[in-house]
């Protein structure tokens, strides 16, 4: 689909065989979903702008590069916590802004609890993480939020996504890519996404006894 990246790793594909897995214990799961965060990030992250700076070697002077904007990793919360670390090892200078909201599970639409999105968001680029795109309302939501805060170059980052998702998402947000580990078969009709993972914030925090 356009606008939308399936990240093909099979370094990615095993791990997310780890995370599909219901015998996978929460621990390992978070630890699993930080390993995916950095291929993911890698991959979406690919497209940063380089500033040209002069360093020095222990022998001469060479060009070298740094980012030319600051990063911005925005996570929707809770599940997009998880994505979270391995996004700050690629980028460890990066702001991190939060944005609470749940599905209501009659209507599967996103209520919004919280937000903090750090100032400066207007020139920085944008990453919106979250390992779940379902119905894709929390998303489309969340960077509507975004966007009324001032952010201009946003970009989608999650771990499985229902087809569904990703149209209403580039629908509502056509200059928002998405970059994703796999777009699986469908929705189920109680809103997940088959064969999915299940409820990634119940996993990654052990609130799914
Ligand atoms: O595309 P949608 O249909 O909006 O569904 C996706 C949302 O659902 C999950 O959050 P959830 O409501 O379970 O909250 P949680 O992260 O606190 O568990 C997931 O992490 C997304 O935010
Ligand atoms: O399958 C799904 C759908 C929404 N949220 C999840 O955590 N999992
Ligand atoms: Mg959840």
């Amino acid at each position: 689909m356009d606008g939308v990246t399936v990240v093909d790793h099979v370094l990615l594909r095993r791990l997310l065989s780890i995370l599909r897995d219901k015998d996978t214990p929460h621990r390992v799961f978070r630890e699993t979903m930080t390993d995916a965060a950095l291929i993911l990030g890698y991959e979406a992250m690919r497209g940063l702008r380089p500033a040209e700076v002069e360093i020095e070697t222990p022998l001469e002077r060479t060009p070298g590069v740094r980012l030319a904007d600051e990063v911005f990793v925005v996570a929707i919360l809770r599940a997009g916590l998880g994505l979270v670390d391995g996004f700050l090892r690629l980028v460890p200078e990066a702001r991190v802004g939060h944005l609470g909201m749940y599905r209501d599970e009659e209507a599967l639409r996103p209520v919004g609890y919280y937000e903090n999105i750090p100032s400066g968001v207007e020139d920085a680029e944008v990453f919106v993480v979250d390992p779940m795109l379902a119905t894709g309302g929390s998303g489309v939501q969340a960077i509507a939020r975004l966007k009324r805060a001032g952010a201009r170059r946003i970009h989608f980052v999650c771990l499985v996504a229902a087809p569904e998702g990703c149209r209403a998402l580039r629908e509502a947000h056509p200059d928002v890519h998405i970059t994703t580990a796999a777009v699986d078969r469908e929705l189920d009709e109680t809103g997940y996404i088959r064969p999915g993972l299940g409820d990634a914030g119940d996993r990654i925090f052990g609130t799914d006894r």
